[in-house]
């Protein structure tokens, strides 16, 4: 656990570099360019446009090193209990590689193996019949990562296949999906770890009844007997395990949506991908290490410099719904108040985080990150490599990106108050060589792994999400009340709202 001067430490480095502008740092040393750049693979990062200095660089090194984020590293790939108010592992790694060691990642990496034969099996019996969509049901975990994949990687699809996603219980969203598909051209992929998700078990309803039966209904699921009781046969079920997070779980039979659509091979790209980040968390010295400067970039801007949000902005039309994944692999892991032991957090957690694909947000929200009263640390994410023939338009993609990055940080002096652009806004930038299965798989393993250090270096469980339980457990109050047919609601105001709902929903 860290101690209040360590904290104190970071803070003094914040308060002091206040006093420096962003960009005077960055004027002062052109060397910063190259220095503070990393690359791993395909993926290259550039932190030189964070405000830091060479000693707030050095304290943040020292606060990594004395939370002992290389064994914490070898913990978590090596079967250690990271999720400790759950007392599990936190296993994604051996997913997609063999990175870890010990028993517990032994039987993990076989039953992965039996996993992904059936996956296969099932791919195979699939691709034999004459089922052309596929609808992939889940929420959360079990639909943020896939759904990514899905839409960022389509240029790498075989064709066999189109994959839909249903997630949200709004009915609306299951009625405007199926419009367009033939019952009996469309199979469906219940995604549930705990398979007693009510968004899920609704959609999943709505599916079975429209396809017809369970023929071609399938599962995953760590639950066999609720998906049993469902009505999945044991024969199309996959499993799922407790010591996969959701929000981890793409690489896991969870993703057999992004294996139908791209093909095994594809997928195998992106769990390689995945896998070779691991290697190089796990083998970097820290001070080289990708992860542990994205962790402690985060971890300066929401508690040395105090930025409540942080934005990420990818321009690449295919990674719009990045900022969503991260959304919940971010706020769901650090948006947390007590640490392991249950004592307070003596620092910020979780930044809000939200954003959206460039160049659309420059005419959205980049009016406020230049001019508004708050500094949002915004990470910027290019792709050098377009995947399409219109060459000036990908010039301009990327133009844009790098001359926000720079006129964030630099600003520009007017002496008329509405034009002045007073700049000192940080900024990270990532590029891929290009956005293929393998560099996919490895941005994402950066951030989980980023998450799960910014959790160890503050304390906190990162695998826990104790705080999405309370308010499940009153819609299962409220829901008869809205049918009415419940007895009366202890508070008054959700009462009073039922009552409106009811005098207009028919
Ligand atoms: O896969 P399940 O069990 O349906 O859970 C879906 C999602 O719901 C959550 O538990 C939050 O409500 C997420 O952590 C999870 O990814």
């Amino acid at each position: 656990m860290r101690t209040e001067r360590d904290w104190q430490s970071l803070i003094r480095h914040g308060e002091r570099l206040r006093g420096t502008p962003l960009r005077t740092l960055v004027q002062a040393d052109p060397g910063r360019a190259k220095a503070m750049a990393l690359r791993v693979g395909p993926i290259y990062a550039n932190f030189a446009r964070q405000h830091v200095d060479g000693d707030a660089d050095a304290a943040l090194l020292d606060f990594a090193r004395a939370a002992d984020v290389e064994a914490a590293l070898a913990r978590l790939f090596d079967g250690g209990i990271v999720n400790v108010t759950e007392q599990r592992p936190a296993l994604h790694s051996a997913l997609r590689g063999d990175i870890g060691a010990g028993e517990p990642v032994a039987q993990a990496r076989a039953l992965v193996a039996d996993a992904r034969a059936r996956m296969d099996a099932l791919h195979a019996e699939l691709a034999a019949g004459d089922v052309t969509d596929v609808v992939s049901v889940g929420i959360g975990g079990s639909d943020l990562g896939p759904r990514l994949a899905v839409d960022a990687l389509k240029d790498f699809a075989d064709g066999r296949f189109r994959v839909h996603f249903l997630a949200n219980v709004d009915g609306s969203a299951a009625q405007h999906l199926l419009r367009g598909l033939d019952p009996a051209r469309t199979a469906a992929i219940l995604v549930s770890k705990s398979f007693g998700t009510e968004e899920t078990l609704l959609n999943g309803a709505i599916l079975r009844d429209w396809l017809g039966g369970g023929e071609r209904l399938y599962a995953v699921s760590a639950n066999v007997e609720r998906a049993a009781a469902f009505g999945v046969d044991g024969a199309r079920l996959l499993p799922m395990w407790d010591w996969v997070g959701g929000r981890y779980s793409l690489w896991s039979a969870v993703g057999f949506g992004i294996q139908l659509a791209i093909g095994r091979e594809g997928f195998d790209r992106l769990l390689a991908g995945a896998a070779g980040m691991d290697a190089h968390a796990r083998h970097t010295p820290v001070e080289s290490n990708l992860i542990v400067r994205h962790a402690l970039t985060a971890l300066w801007n929401r508690v040395a410099m105090a930025r409540p949000t942080a934005a990420v902005v990818p321009y690449d039309q295919r990674l719009a719904l990045l900022p969503a994944f991260l959304q919940q692999l971010v706020m769901e892991s650090l948006g947390k108040s007590v640490r392991e032991d249950g004592s307070p957090v003596p620092v910020p957690t979780s930044p809000v985080v939200w954003g959206g694909p460039g160049t659309d947000v420059q005419h959205s929200f980049f009016q406020a990150l230049h001019q508004g009263t708050d500094v949002v640390p915004v990470e910027f994410i290019g792709v050098a490599k377009p995947a399409h023939p219109h060459a000036a338009n990908h010039r301009s993609l990327l133009a844009n990106l790098l001359a926000q990055a720079q006129a964030l940080c630099e600003g520009e002096d007017g002496d008329d108050p509405a034009r002045h652009y007073p700049g000192g806004r940080p900024s990270t930038v990532i590029l891929l060589d290009e956005l293929s299965p393998n560099a996919l798989g490895g941005l994402l393993a950066l951030y989980e792994h980023s998450v799960y250090l910014q959790g160890v270096l503050v304390g906190i469980d990162p695998f826990d999400q104790w705080g999405v339980e309370l308010g499940k457990r009153l819609a299962a109050g409220v829901r008869p009340a809205l049918a009415g047919e419940g007895g009366v609601l202890a508070d008054a105001v959700t009462a009073e709202l039922v009552e409106r709902i009811r005098a207009h929903a028919g």
